[in-house]
């Protein structure tokens, strides 16, 4: 193993502190305190268009933090505004088929947590899997089943830092039932047709999913697949986050050997793209909604 920190087996090296310097970093920047955390998917970056008194930080600017590469991710912190709200925006974030570590997918929710979140929504692309779902809906997560961490992936491994969270963490009830159903009340008030409550299955990638793949995971219980989100949810949990996460149904996953459905990364930039206002008009109520809501 190499020691640039940098491999998917490499032990988490950051202690609390190291994280709370990136922190102080970005505190001696701006003075707003963030409340809610947002991490944007691919294809959802334009989010951030609605916020108001943004400061940007690309993350190459950001001392000790990793640096997107995949197309759709734009690879910028936002603290600023959103419906009223004080946030901490991640215009893209950090896949494991980046190569990266999961301590390091996760590294910015550490972050979030000492700048002083105490809610975090995300949001992805994912295949739909469930026969029901159509392209352009979006799913609200009741649960996932994370085939990464079955295998033996966690972002929690190695040393426990204590001063973000025991050693051992239950996740049973990773998506907070309340903002669920404040979320599934914004989407009625907005009229937003095609909304789904569903189970996510995580994978690695960057490969798709084969046939019997996909057919398993529907067995079990997923209805959409996707290749992020759980990491940074579970390290929330870890840390005492409130989570809520919902997917964008890019694609309809091939659950027949008649080659139709093959999922492309261009096809899902481009329904990202299609759904874009619907998206924007629920994020933007969501927060305004949640502006009123108390965290127990
Ligand atoms: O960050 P997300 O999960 O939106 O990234 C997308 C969806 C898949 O994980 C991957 C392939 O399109 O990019
Ligand atoms: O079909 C998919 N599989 C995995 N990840 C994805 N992200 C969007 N669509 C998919």
């Amino acid at each position: 193993m190499c020691d640039n920190n940098s491999c998917v087996g490499c032990k988490n090296p950051y202690t609390y502190e190291d994280v709370e310097k990136i922190a102080n970093f970005l505190r001696s920047k701006v003075d707003i305190k963030p409340r809610i955390g947002l991490v944007c998917g691919t294809g959802l970056g334009g989010i951030p268009a609605l916020m108001t008194d943004t400061v940007t930080f690309p993350y190459g600017e950001i001392p000790n933090f990793p640096v997107s590469t995949v197309a759709g991710h734009d690879g910028k912190l936002i603290i600023g505004y959103l419906s009223g709200t004080p946030i901490v925006c991640m215009q893209g974030r950090f896949h494991f088929f980046e190569g990266y570590p999961l301590w390091k997918v996760v590294l910015p929710i550490r972050v979030m947590k000492i700048l002083g979140i105490s809610i975090l929504v995300l949001s992805n692309a994912a295949g739909g899997i469930n026969s029901s779902y159509s392209i352009g809906d979006i799913m609200f997560l009741k649960d996932h089943i994370n085939f990464v961490a079955l295998g033996g992936h966690n972002p929690l491994q190695g040393d426990n830092e204590e001063k973000f969270g025991p050693r051992f963490v239950a996740i049973n009830d990773s998506y907070d039932r309340e903002i669920l159903k404040l979320a599934k009340n914004t989407a009625k008030e907005l009229g937003i047709k095609g909304v789904q409550e569903g189970v996510y299955c995580c994978i690695g990638g960057p490969s798709f999913e084969t046939v019997a793949e996909l057919r398993a995971m529907k067995m079990l219980g997923g209805d959409a697949v996707g290749m992020s989100t759980v990491h940074e949810v579970i390290t929330a949990m870890h840390c005492g986050i409130k989570c809520f996460a919902f997917s964008l149904i890019t694609n309809k996953c091939p659950m027949e050997y008649d080659g139709k459905n093959t999922p492309n990364h261009e096809e899902i930039l481009d329904v990202g793209k299609e759904r874009q206002d619907d998206v924007r008009k629920f994020v933007e109520r969501l927060f305004k909604n949640l502006a009123q809501f108390k965290v127990k």
